[in-house]
């Protein structure tokens, strides 16, 4: 079996999908999840395209160990100097050149003729090759590119020092056998091809993107670009749990296998989840909550007598719960770092006093913690943002045909505490004007608001996430109780927290924070 590397792009091309946006400590945490799975190379972001993608490169380029770190740069000097310097204290690093190749890109986006794309591929990727060993080049388009110049762009790419060449399905419009036939084409046709690792990047706007990644690999790929859950631009990315597992399941169909910890699979796609505040629906391949379920009678018999009738795969060979301590208001820090660890989430010896009394507190409230219960304070504590307002206490009251009302109690980073209280249309509403004004917020307005269940039971975790907008601009707050409306609390004060970080940072401008959404 050759081995193929898994090029994780959820940091970048995953967050470039609206909604998506995560904050440095987010970032950070998912990246060394994936490190701990074994992936091959993580796309940590695009340095020249905002201070904050920048510092996320540098910081985990510089604090995750093991897999190649890559930076993403356009065919410009200054982009391609930004992935060098975010990159410069990484011990594998790799800069990540583009340029788009086909006539529709050329002639309505970039207005650049065949000659100078080859001129600026050639100077793009001599640039990034004088300061790193590792370059890789993307034909962006490349699916719609006629194939002689596609095979000039890719010569040109390979002679100017291109390590890896990305064969970019960028609109996802190839189809499985078009895709493994570019391949062979490039490996027999492009001189220096064979040389050079191929590799495949697939959109999934016509539901195809692993399909074509997996015949890319039978074309001679032997790196796949891909996604935790699919998420990316558009309809998203070719999704890495399924990628890993067809490969895993039905090694005979592609002769190669990856490094990743199958049993890392279901964590890492949670604590995306958890993330980004956006669930995994439950039908979803390998990680979505039905994947292993079964509650047809015909089926149920079938499993009763011999699992393999109805899986392909066992739930533990993807990290489903199996045999495991339960966790509660008895356990302590041995069991819990234990389960962190088995989970993927390690935390760091000087936050994890912070994690376990956040546990214990919820233990108190909950009669178990399940695993998304650990998600969500591993997630808490990366995130980083909780100040410079902390809720002390609150109080609401509600009923039929009256105006609901809420107290706040908050203390400030810099000053007393604070006490306020408003009336509003329901609890919740109540709750924001009271947190507006003791926070002497005077614009800002509660434009959605969603509340789903972390875990079942009567004593669940409630993930509440709110959209603010202000100044045009729309601020996505998350918060988790077992109190729905204790979750809203902690939700909007995120969002009161952003804007006053935002204040300090970048006063004229209301600049945008990492919470922002468009
Ligand atoms: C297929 C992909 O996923 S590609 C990656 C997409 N990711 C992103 O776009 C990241 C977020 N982007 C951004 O923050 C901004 O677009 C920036 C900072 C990168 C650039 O912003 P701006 O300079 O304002 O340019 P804008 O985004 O409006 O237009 C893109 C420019 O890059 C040019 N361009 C696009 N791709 C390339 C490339 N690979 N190499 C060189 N130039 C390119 C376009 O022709 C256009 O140039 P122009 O300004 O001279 O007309
Ligand atoms: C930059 C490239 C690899 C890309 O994301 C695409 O073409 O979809």
């Amino acid at each position: 079996m050759e081995p193929i590397k898994i090029f994780d792009t959820t940091l970048r091309d995953g967050e470039q999908a609206p909604g998506f946006t995560m904050r440095m400590g987010e970032k950070l945490q998912l990246a060394k999840a994936l490190a701990s799975m074994g992936v091959d190379v993580i796309e940590a972001g695009f340095p020249a395209a905002s201070p904050d993608d920048f510092r996320a490169v540098q910081t985990i380029a510089d604090g995750v160990a093991g897999p190649t770190i890559a930076a993403l740069a356009r065919c410009h000097s200054s982009d391609i100097d930004a992935a060098r310097d975010a990159l410069a204290n990484c011990k594998k690093p790799r800069i990540h050149v583009f340029l788009a190749t086909s006539a529709i890109h050329r002639e309505h986006k970039l207005k650049l003729a065949k000659d100078e794309i080859l001129t600026r591929t050639r100077i793009g990727v001599a640039r990034a090759r004088s300061y790193c060993a590792d370059v890789e080049f993307s034909p962006e388009d490349a699916s719609r590119t006629e194939r002689d110049f596609l095979g000039q762009v890719i010569d040109e790419a390979i002679r100017a020092g291109a390590t890896t060449i990305n064969i970019p399905d960028t609109v996802g419009y190839t189809t499985p056998q078009e895709f493994e036939d570019l391949f062979r084409w490039i490996g027999e046709h492009v001189p220096g091809a064979r040389e050079i690792t191929l590799s495949a990047h697939c959109h999934d706007d016509l539901g195809l993107a692993v399909a074509n990644s997996l015949a890319a690999i039978r074309g001679g790929a032997r790196q796949v670009e891909c996604t935790l859950n699919g998420i990316g631009e558009r309809a998203g990315n070719a999704a890495l749990e399924e990628i890993v597992m067809a490969l895993n399941v039905r090694p005979e169909e592609y002769g190669v296998t990856s490094a990743i910890d199958t049993k890392r699979l279901v964590a890492a796609s949670r604590l995306l989840s958890r993330i980004t505040g956006i669930p995994v629906p439950p039908n979803k391949a390998i990680v979505g909550k039905n994947a292993f379920a079964h509650e047809a009678g015909i089926h149920q018999h079938g499993m009763l007598e011999h699992a393999s009738t109805y899986e392909i795969m066992t739930p533990e060979s993807v990290g489903f719960d199996g045999e495991r301590f339960v966790l509660g208001k008895h356990s302590g820090r041995h069991a819990l770092k234990s389960r962190l660890n088995e989970l993927g989430h390690g935390v760091a010896d000087e936050d994890f006093d912070a994690v376990f009394a956040a546990f214990k507190e919820l233990a108190d409230r909950k009669r178990e913690i399940l695993d998304a219960d650990l998600e969500v304070l591993v997630v808490s504590n990366a995130s980083g943002a909780t100040g410079p307002w902390t809720l002390l206490s609150f109080h609401t009251s509600s009923g039929t045909g009256r105006l609901s009302t809420s107290t706040v109690s908050l203390t400030h980073e810099t000053a007393p505490e604070v006490d306020e209280a408003a009336t509003g249309d329901g609890p919740v509403d109540a709750t924001f004007r009271a947190l507006m004004r003791a926070t002497q917020q005077t614009s800002g307005a509660l434009t959605d608001f969603h509340v789903a269940s972390v875990t079942l039971g009567e004593d669940a975790q409630g993930q509440v996430t709110v959209d603010c907008e202000r100044g045009g601009r729309t601020y996505r707050g998350v918060g988790y109780s077992t109190d729905i409306v204790e979750a809203s609390a902690h939700a909007i004060l995120d969002v009161i927290n952003q804007w006053e970080r935002a204040s300090v940072t970048a006063p004229e401008q209301g600049m945008a924070t990492a919470g922002e959404t468009h």
